[in-house]
Order: C-alpha cells, then sequence, then structure tokens
C-alpha cells in the first residue's frame, strides 16, 4: 500500500471488522480505502478472480478486454487511486500518431464514427466541426444553434399518469434538439455507453447534469456555457497528477496489458484470508443488541462447502440487486424481506473479438470505434458498434493484424446477444465488411456472452433508489455501492465504493462513540 494509505491505528475504527461482498471495482475500491484506514477488511467475492465486469486476456501475442475497455478519470476518487496504486505509469492513453498531442488531446481518441447512410461518419466534437460534419442535416445544426430559443418545456402532466416514471433520455433530447438528434448522436451514444435505448432509459438517472441544467437554466446550450464559465473561474478545482498533468484531462484510457491489473492492483495488499474467492455469500444477519460485530454472514463455495457464523461491525454490498434479492437478510431473529426491491431489467451483451490481417482491411479507421444507430438497421448492420482496439493500442497484437471489439446484443437486439459464436462471427464479418471495406474470414475469434451486463436505469429507476435507501435505513451498518448506484462506468463504480467507504468510517466513528462513557466524549 503506498505510504499515504498507511494505516492509522489512533482512529476509533481500528480493528472494526468490515466485510465486503463482491470483488469488482467498487468493492474492491471500497475495500482499499477501509483497510488504508486501519479497518479489517474480508472480502467475499462469488467467482474465482477478482474484477466483476473488467476481465482482460492474453493469448498467443493478443491482449482483449471482455467487459470494459477503457476509463475515463472525471470522478476525484479515480485520480487518487491510480497514484496510490502507483499505476499512473502504467496508463495507457489512446494512442495518436500526431506529435501535437503530447500537448492537446489525442487526435485519435477524438476520432470516434457514426454511421449514416450505410457509411462511417466522424463525429462532431466541437461547433465548427458540426457545421461542417454531414452526420446532421442543415435543418438539425439550425435547430441546435437555435435551441436556448426553441427548445419545449416538458408537457409530461398530460402525457404520463404515473407519476414515478419520468421522462425518458429521447422525449428530453427531442424537445430540445429534435428527433433526427436523436436518431443520430443520442441513440447511437446511448447505445456505446449502456446498450440500451433512449426511450427507455430515464434521463434523470443517466443524465443528472443535463437534467439539472434544464431546471436553472431551460435551455441546455445557454446552461452548458455558463456551467462552463462557472468552471473555469474556480481554478481550485484543478488539480495535478504525480506526473503533472492535468487530471482527467486526457480523455479514456485503458493500462498496458489491459483492465485487469486496476482489480489486481487495488487487492494487492488483501491477504489470502482478507480475500475470499468462490465464496457466494448466502445469507446476512443483522443481530440488534449490544454487542459489537452485530453483522454475521454465510458464504458457499463451489464444492458446497458452507462457512457461517463470521462476525463483522458493518457490510459493503456491492453485488448486482439481483443476487442481493436472492439473499436471506434475517434483522433481530426475524426474516427481513427483500420483496421490495423492484424487479430490475438487465442487457444481454455479446462480445466478440476478431483480428484480420492489414491486407484484408481496405478501408480501416484510425480512432476509438464506431457505433451505428438502431435507425442504420435498415441499411442491414446487425452489430451496435465496434472499437479500433488495436488503433487504439497497438501493442494489443502482433503488428501485421488488426484487432476490433465488436458489442452485439443490448435492448435493440436482446435474441442475437444470445446466438452462438458462430452466427455473431457472420454478422460481425459482415458488419466489418460493410464498414472497414474487410475481405475475407477473421484471423481469431473470441466470443464472450454477458446475461446481465448492464441493468438499465429505465423510466422507473427511482423505485430501485428508494429501495436501496429504505435497505440502508432499515439494515444499520449495511451500505450498498456499485454500478446499480450513480452511473455504470468504472470510474463511477469506483466513487460509489469510495463513498460506501467514508460512510462505513462515519458509521463506525458514531458507533465507538456511542459506546465510549459519558465522561470521555
Ligand atoms: C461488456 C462491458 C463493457 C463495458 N465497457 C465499459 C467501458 O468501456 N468503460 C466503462 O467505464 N465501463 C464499462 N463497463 C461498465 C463497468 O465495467 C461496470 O459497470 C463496472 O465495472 C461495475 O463494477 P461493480 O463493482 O459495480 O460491479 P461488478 O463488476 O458486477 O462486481 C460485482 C461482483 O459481485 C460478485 N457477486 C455477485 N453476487 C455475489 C454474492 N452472492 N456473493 C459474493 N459476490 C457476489 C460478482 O461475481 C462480481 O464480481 C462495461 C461493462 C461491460 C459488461
Ligand atoms: C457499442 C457498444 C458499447 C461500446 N462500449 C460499451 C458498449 C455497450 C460499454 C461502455 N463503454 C463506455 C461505458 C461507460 C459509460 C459511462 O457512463 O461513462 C460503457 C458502459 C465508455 C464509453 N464508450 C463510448 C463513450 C462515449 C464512452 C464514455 C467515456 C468516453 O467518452 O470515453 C462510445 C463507444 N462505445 C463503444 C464504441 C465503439 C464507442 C464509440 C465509437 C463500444
Amino acid at each position: 500500500m503506498a505510504s499515504n494509505a498507511v494505516a492509522d491505528h489512533d482512529k476509533p475504527v481500528s480493528g472494526k471488522r468490515v466485510a465486503v461482498v463482491g470483488a469488482g471495482v467498487s468493492g474492491l475500491a471500497a475495500a482499499y480505502k477501509l483497510k488504508s484506514k486501519g479497518v479489517n477488511v474480508t472480502v467475499f467475492e462469488a467467482d474465482g478472480r477478482v474484477g466483476g465486469k473488467l476481465r482482460s486476456v492474453m493469448h498467443n501475442g493478443l491482449i482483449w478486454d471482455e467487459g470494459a475497455n477503457t476509463m475515463t478519470e472525471a470522478e476525484p476518487e479515480v485520480g487518487s487511486l491510480l497514484d496510490d496504486l502507483g499505476l499512473r505509469e502504467k496508463q495507457q492513453f489512446v494512442s495518436t500518431f500526431h506529435a501535437l498531442s503530447i500537448m492537446f488531446q489525442p487526435l485519435s481518441q477524438k476520432k470516434r464514427y457514426i454511421v449514416r447512410n450505410g457509411l462511417p461518419v466522424m463525429i462532431p466534437t466541437n461547433p465548427i466541426a458540426l457545421v461542417t460534419s454531414s452526420v446532421l442535416s442543415t435543418q438539425s445544426k439550425f435547430q441546435i444553434l437555435l435551441e436556448p430559443f426553441l427548445w419545449k418545456k416538458n408537457d409530461s402532466s398530460s402525457k404520463v399518469s404515473d407519476a414515478s416514471v419520468v421522462e425518458s433520455v429521447s422525449g428530453f433530447f427531442q424537445r430540445h434538439f429534435g428527433q433526427e438528434v436523436v436518431d443520430y448522436l443520442i441513440d447511437p451514444f446511448m447505445g456505446g455507453t449502456s446498450a440500451a435505448d433512449p426511450e427507455s432509459l430515464s434521463m434523470k438517472h443517466s443524465f443528472p447534469d443535463l437534467w439539472n441544467i434544464e431546471k436553472s437554466f431551460g435551455s441546455i446550450i445557454v446552461g452548458a456555457i455558463r456551467s462552463k464559465f462557472a468552471a473555469k473561474g474556480s481554478k481550485n478545482g484543478e488539480t495535478k497528477s504525480s506526473t503533472g498533468t492535468k487530471k482527467g484531462s486526457r480523455g479514456s484510457f485503458s493500462f498496458k496489458g489491459g483492465m485487469q491489473i486496476l482489480p489486481d492492483m487495488l487487492c494487492k495488499d488483501l491477504s489470502r484470508e482478507d480475500l475470499n474467492l468462490d465464496s457466494k455469500v448466502l445469507s446476512l444477519s443483522y443481530n440488534t443488541g449490544p454487542r459489537e460485530e452485530n453483522w454475521s454472514l454465510s458464504c458457499v463455495s463451489h464444492n458446497e462447502t458452507q462457512r457461517q457464523n463470521l462476525h463483522y461491525d458493518a457490510v459493503v454490498m456491492t453485488a448486482p440487486l439481483c443476487n442481493v434479492k436472492e439473499m436471506k437478510v434475517m434483522k433481530g431473529g426475524e426474516p427481513f424481506k427483500l420483496n421490495f426491491l423492484p424487479e430490475i431489467k438487465y442487457m444481454p451483451l455479446s462480445v466478440i473479438i476478431t483480428t484480420f490481417t492489414k491486407e484484408k482491411v481496405k478501408r480501416p479507421l484510425e480512432g476509438f470505434g464506431v457505433l451505428i444507430p438502431s435507425i442504420e438497421q435498415k441499411h442491414g448492420f446487425k452489430t451496435l458498434g465496434t472499437l479500433f482496439s488495436s488503433m487504439m493500442f497497438p501493442d494489443r497484437c502482433p503488428s501485421d493484424l488488426h484487432l476490433y471489439t465488436t458489442f452485439i446484443g443490448g435492448s435493440r437486439n436482446q435474441e442475437l446477444a444470445k446466438a452462438s459464436t458462430d452466427e455473431l462471427k457472420q454478422v460481425v464479418t459482415s458488419d466489418l465488411q460493410r464498414l472497414l471495406g474487410i475481405e475475407g474470414e477473421p484471423v481469431f475469434v473470441n466470443h464472450v456472452y454477458w446475461n446481465k451486463a448492464f441493468p438499465l436505469y429505465d423510466r422507473s429507476y427511482d423505485s430501485v433508489m428508494e429501495a436501496i435507501d429504505k435497505m440502508e435505513k432499515d439494515l444499520p451498518g449495511f451500505f450498498y455501492a456499485g454500478n446499480h448506484r450513480g452511473g455504470l462506468s468504472v470510474g463511477k463504480s469506483i466513487a460509489s465504493g469510495c463513498k460506501a467507504a467514508d460512510l462505513v468510517i462515519s458509521y463506525l466513528e458514531s458507533c465507538s462513540n456511542d459506546n465510549k462513557p459519558e465522561d470521555s466524549l
């Protein structure tokens, strides 16, 4: 553990015992932070490995990610962790072939494509590029420029009878920028960041910042400009990393060898006793009363050996809510029924890795990747999009090959997500043939199917947030973190884990104060 993360044994939390359920990034970030404060942490992970939705594979000179491919440093918790873990030197930014990239954001990082009329078109990243881009019609460009005057108010009261159902992402952007922007920018963006369609997604939960901007300013353009100037004015928000670069300023990145190094480093100081792999938590019990370690927990491993009565002062739960729903929870000897947890929809997704010899790729594109809007399915496309993995990170395959990572399924095509490797190989080859002029078959194919890749932040997601709050309120010392709360990204999951750790510390401190004699307070 880095020197600034040494245990502080004077703190009242030192020696307290906390169970962390789940060894994805959120659970491991929580465990790391708690351990750095002197808390005794024990992590329970159902799988035989750490990382959850982060999984990198090295095979025959290829490196690929089967879960998250890149992350950003938008959350301050991420920067601190990267510094503490010594991961700055392993950070791998999206590759560029331009000398100026040392000073500016790498050019190819910005090169992202959207398919229009069957062909990839670069996504405009600034107002001037938008004016010249062919991704939108002239009418839509004017609609964006005139949004401060043309945007329409949300007239949901007349349309939506159920107050718990909030506005969709598509409804919101339709009111501000029109249908073409929804079809050609918002739909592919949502596909590429949650595999979901903008009609099902809740605006409030998917874009909380824009949701609040509308509340304050009405117009998104006016609000965004004002917020940007306000942020520039308050210089103290800007921090520097140990390498001297501005934190969060260089966009998306991975690590040498893939994303897996992040969970691996987060748990490197956990002993064999602290990190229980192949340990699925089945039940939790909160025992009211004066004694410490009110929580007990039981888990089972693959060979069915069950371990019981492990005692803790608090629990950080990071397992997906569908798994939490299956757990048996007791409070004060009585069953604590979790039937108030709503059913959550999850997005099924297949990830196909392919390599092609360079000579077979007739129209290669440099950059991050290409997204396919739903509306372009009329041209025969079946995939959601493809990351140009070896363009971003050239060391991921031999120099005579291109390596691609293609995503299939999500809400757009739930059945196809479950298709066989052979069928999906054909689907991917056909889409890449149209987009990049690829000829012939891939040299290599790898297929991963995520049955529940992401929770869907749908229009009734308020009820999920309320249920999480209820669990925490009714179960003292129980804290929930992870990608079901506050965002799907790796950075947001890490931030959620760190926040849960902070809440645990406050809780343990308050318990210690309650147990102290009055005159020592
Ligand atoms: C294909 C794919 C691509 C993605 N791409 C990106 C990307 O490019 N950038 C980005 O920022 N994000 C991306 N994401 C999202 C991001 O990876 C996840 O949202 C994030 O990693 C979730 O972390 P988590 O710790 O909350 O949950 P998880 O990683 O799901 O971890 C939860 C853990 O809990 C364990 N568990 C479940 N039940 C139990 C139990 N009963 N007992 C013990 N343990 C249990 C699970 O085995 C799992 O390891 C992607 C996700 C997927 C699936
Ligand atoms: C085509 C499907 C998908 C691609 N990646 C994912 C899917 C479903 C998964 C995914 N990618 C990102 C996230 C985090 C989302 C967040 O809330 O930040 C998830 C769950 C990162 C990401 N991918 C794209 C963007 C704009 C972002 C946000 C961070 C950043 O700007 O780097 C766009 C994108 N995704 C895919 C492609 C091919 C693509 C752009 C061309 C693949």
